[in-house]
C-alpha cells in the first residue's frame, strides 16, 4: 500500500469506530477485507489509528471536524506534512480537498480529553497535569522486565542484541528495559521463548518491586499474571487469583516459560486457606494510567462506569483486607491517575479500618516513562 493508501484506510477505520464498533474488531474486519494489505501496512494504518485516537480533539482541530477524514488532515497537519501530498485521488488515495477543508481547522491547543473527566484529571495532577497530557499524547515505549529467577538484565541486553533488538536499562525498576530498536521482533525472539524476559511496563515492574513479601503473597487480582510472576520471580511464594478464572488461563504457561511457580486458587478455597502475610490487590480501574496503550478506552470510559469501578475497588480493598493475616500487608494498586480511585479509596479504607496504617503510598506518572500507577502499602493492626 502506498502511504497515501494508507491514510484511506485509517479514515475509513476511524469512521467505523466513531460509529461505535471497538477499535479491535474495526482494525480486524479491515484486515480480513483488505488481503492485498501486508503486515507493514497493517501495523502503519494501526499506528496512524492508534496516533488519531490518542489525539483526537487536538486532531480533529487541526483538521477542522470530527470525521475520520478530517482527523486525518490534521494528523498530517500536526506532523508539519503537506496534506495536498497525501489527498491526490491518485489510486487508493483520499480524495484532494476541498476549498472549505483547506481552511479549516484551528492550529490552537485542544485537551485530548473527555470534557467531563477533565476537572477531576486537573484536580488530580495539580500542576503536573499538562505536561502529562502532553505525554500522553505520544506512543508508550516497549518495555520488557527481565526474569531475575533466570538471568540479569545485562545478559538480556546482549542476547537481544544477537537478534537485532536494542533495549537499554530503564531507571524505574532494576529489572526493566526500554526497547529502542525494532520491538516488533520481541515476540519472535528467543529471549522471549527461553522466558528470559517477558513484555511489561516499567511503572507496572516499579509497583510490583515495592510489594513487601514478608511471607506467602496473595495477588488478589491477578489477571494474566504479569505481577504474579514478577513477584515470584523476586522469589515469593505466590497464590494467584482472579474473579475471572478466564483471564488467569495462561498463567501456568507463563509461569512454566519463566521457571517460577504461581499456585491458583479460587475465592471459596482462598476462605479456608490460612491467611497471607501480603494481600495485593491490583483493582480494576479506569485505566487512565495506561490510555496511552489503549487510547480508545479515554473515549469509551462513561461516568457512570468510574462511579461503579470506585464501589468495586471499595469491594476489593474490603475482601482483600479479610485474606490478610494480623499484622500483615494490604498492597492496592491501580494503572490510574485519578485521585478518586487511588488517594480517596486508600484513605477511605483506613477511616473505615481503624488500626490499620499506612506504610507508603506511592504515584508513577508517564512522566517517568511508564504507565501511571497508584500503589498504597497498608498494614493490618
Ligand atoms: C488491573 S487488572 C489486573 C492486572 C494484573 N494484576 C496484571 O498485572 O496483569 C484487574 C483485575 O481485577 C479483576 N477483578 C475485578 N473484580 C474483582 C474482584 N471482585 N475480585 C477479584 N478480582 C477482581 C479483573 O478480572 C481483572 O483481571
Amino acid at each position: 500500500m502506498t502511504p497515501a493508501a494508507r491514510i484511506a484506510a485509517a479514515i475509513e477505520i476511524l469512521d467505523a469506530w466513531r460509529e461505535g464498533t471497538p477499535v479491535e474488531k474495526v482494525l480486524t474486519n479491515w484486515a480480513r477485507r483488505s488481503r492485498f494489505a501486508g503486515s507493514k501496512d497493517r501495523a502503519a494504518v494501526r499506528d496512524h489509528v492508534f496516533e488519531a485516537l490518542r489525539n483526537l480533539n487536538s486532531f480533529a482541530a487541526l483538521g477542522g471536524g470530527e470525521s475520520g477524514r478530517a482527523i486525518m488532515i490534521g494528523a498530517l497537519r500536526n506532523q508539519g506534512q503537506d496534506v495536498d501530498d497525501y489527498f491526490t485521488g491518485e489510486g487508493h488515495a483520499p480524495t484532494p480537498l476541498t476549498e472549505a477543508e483547506q481552511t479549516a481547522g484551528i492550529a490552537e491547543h485542544v485537551v485530548d480529553l473527555p470534557a467531563w473527566i477533565l476537572p477531576q484529571m486537573q484536580g488530580s495532577l495539580g500542576e503536573d497535569f499538562s505536561a502529562i497530557e502532553q505525554a500522553m499524547r505520544q506512543r508508550a515505549p516497549l518495555f520488557l522486565r527481565v526474569n531475575q529467577a533466570r538471568t540479569t538484565r545485562d545478559k538480556v541486553i546482549a542476547a537481544l542484541a544477537r537478534e537485532d533488538i536494542t533495549a537499554i536499562a530503564h531507571d524505574l525498576s532494576e529489572t526493566a528495559l526500554e526497547v529502542t530498536e525494532n520491538p516488533r521482533r520481541f515476540a519472535a525472539s528467543a529471549v522471549y521463548r527461553d522466558g528470559l524476559a517477558e513484555i511489561q511496563d516499567a511503572a507496572s515492574q516499579a509497583v510490583s518491586d515495592l510489594i513487601p513479601i514478608e511471607g506467602p503473597v496473595l495477588d488478589f487480582c491477578a489477571g494474566g499474571g504479569g505481577k504474579s510472576l514478577a513477584l515470584a520471580a523476586r522469589g515469593a511464594k505466590v497464590t494467584a487469583h482472579d474473579i475471572s478464572e478466564a483471564r488467569m488461563r495462561d498463567i501456568p504457561e507463563r509461569a512454566r516459560r519463566a521457571g517460577v511457580r504461581v499456585d491458583i486458587k479460587s475465592l471459596p478455597a482462598l476462605k479456608k486457606a490460612p491467611k497471607f502475610a501480603t494481600v495485593f490487590a491490583d483493582a480494576p480501574c479506569s485505566g487512565a494510567g495506561s490510555w496511552r496503550r489503549d487510547p480508545e478506552g479515554k473515549w469509551r470510559l462513561t461516568e457512570e462506569q468510574l462511579q461503579k469501578t470506585l464501589t468495586t475497588q471499595a469491594e476489593v480493598m474490603r475482601t482483600a483486607a479479610g485474606l490478610v493475616m494480623p499484622g500483615g500487608i494490604l498492597a492496592y494498586a491501580t494503572c490510574s491517575l485519578l485521585e478518586a480511585e487511588n488517594d480517596a479509596q486508600s484513605s477511605g479504607f483506613l477511616a473505615d479500618h481503624p488500626g490499620w496504617s499506612e506504610v507508603s503510598r506511592h504515584h508513577f506518572t508517564p512522566l517517568q516513562g511508564g504507565d501511571g500507577f497508584f500503589l498504597a502499602v497498608l498494614r493490618k493492626p
